[in-house]
C-alpha cells in the first residue's frame, strides 16, 4: 500500500486537495501544514511522517516561488529549502542509519540552464538545485546509504504559479520584465501530468541517479548533458 504526506505552507489549499484526494485514497494520504524555510518546521513534518508510517522511501522536493522582489528569500525558499528537506529526510532514508534507501526528486527548472534576465535570482536558485542534486548523486557513499537524487526542469507548466504572476500584474515585482513574461505566459504550456509522468519514471528506473531531466513542450523528456572537465 502507499501512503502519502501532502506538506505545504498553504494549510488551505494542502487540506483540500488532500480531500479531494481521499475521495479515491481514502486515509491513505494525510495533510501536514509545513514551511521549508524553517528548519523546525522541516524536522517537524518529517517526523510525524516517519512516525506515521514507519519509513519514507519517496521525497518530492517541490515548494518553490517567484518572487524577484525578494530575491534573499526566493533562494532561501527554492534552493535552502530543497537542501534543508534533504538533509532532514536523509537522516531517516539512510540504509546504514537505519532507513531503507529510497529516492529525493528535487523540482529544478528550464530556467536553471537557461538564463533569463527577467527572474535572476529565480534562475539561480534553480541552478543551485541542479548543482547541488548532481553533486549529491556522485558521493560515493552511495552504496551505503542508497538514497538516489535526481531532479526535473520544466520548461513552463500550467500551475497557479504563472497565474499568480499574471494576477498580480506585474505590481509586486515577481518579474523584472513583466510585458517580456506575460508574453512567455502565452506560449504554450506543459501540463502538470507531463511533469508527474517524468517523476514516476525517476522513481522507478533505479539506475537513474543525478540526472536532470528537461521536460518542454518542444519534444519528449530527456537528459540535460552537462560539459565533463
Ligand atoms: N509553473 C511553472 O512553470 C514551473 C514551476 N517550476 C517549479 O515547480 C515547483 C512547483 O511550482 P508550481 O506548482 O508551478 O507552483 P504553485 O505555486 O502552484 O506551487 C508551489 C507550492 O509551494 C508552496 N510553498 C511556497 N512556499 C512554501 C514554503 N515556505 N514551505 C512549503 N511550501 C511552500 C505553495 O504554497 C504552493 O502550494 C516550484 O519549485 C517551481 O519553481 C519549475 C518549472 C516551471
Ligand atoms: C521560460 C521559463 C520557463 C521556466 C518557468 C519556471 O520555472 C517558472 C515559471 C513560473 C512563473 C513564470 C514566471 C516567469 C517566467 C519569466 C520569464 C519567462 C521569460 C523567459 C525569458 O525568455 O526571459
Amino acid at each position: 500500500m502507499q501512503l502519502v504526506i501532502i506538506a505545504d505552507i498553504d494549510a488551505a489549499k494542502g487540506t483540500s486537495t488532500t480531500s479531494e484526494l481521499a475521495t479515491e485514497y481514502a486515509d491513505n494520504v494525510t495533510f501536514i501544514e509545513c514551511d521549508v524555510t524553517n528548519q523546525e518546521s522541516v524536522e517537524d513534518t518529517l517526523g510525524k511522517a516517519k512516525d506515521t508510517y514507519g519509513r519514507l522511501d519517496i521525497i518530492s522536493n517541490n515548494a518553490g516561488a517567484m518572487m524577484e522582489n525578494d530575491p534573499i528569500g526566493t533562494i532561501n525558499l527554492n534552493l535552502c529549502g530543497v537542501i534543508r528537506v534533504a538533509a532532514v529526510a536523509m537522516s531517516y532514508m539512510r540504509a546504514d542509519k537505519g532507513g531503507s534507501g529510497g529516492i529525493i526528486i528535487n523540482t529544478a527548472s528550464l530556467t536553471g540552464v537557461k538564463p533569463s534576465y527577467n527572474c535572476p535570482a529565480y534562475c539561480a536558485s534553480k541552478s543551485g538545485v541542479i548543482g547541488f542534486t548532481r553533486s549529491f548523486a556522485m558521493n560515493p557513499d552511495f552504496d551505503l546509504h542508497k538514497v538516489r537524487m535526481n531532479c526535473l526542469c520544466p520548461g513552463m507548466v500550467d500551475t497557479p504559479m504563472i497565474q499568480g504572476v499574471l494576477d498580480e500584474d506585474g505590481k509586486e515585482g515577481r518579474v523584472l520584465n513583466f510585458d517580456r513574461f506575460r508574453y512567455a505566459a502565452n506560449l504554450p504550456q506543459l501540463k502538470p501530468s507531463a511533469v508527474a509522468d517524468v517523476f514516476i519514471d525517476l522513481v522507478e528506473n533505479e539506475s537513474k541517479n543525478g540526472a536532470a531531466m528537461l521536460i518542454t513542450v518542444e519534444g519528449p523528456p530527456r537528459d540535460i548533458e552537462f560539459p565533463i572537465y
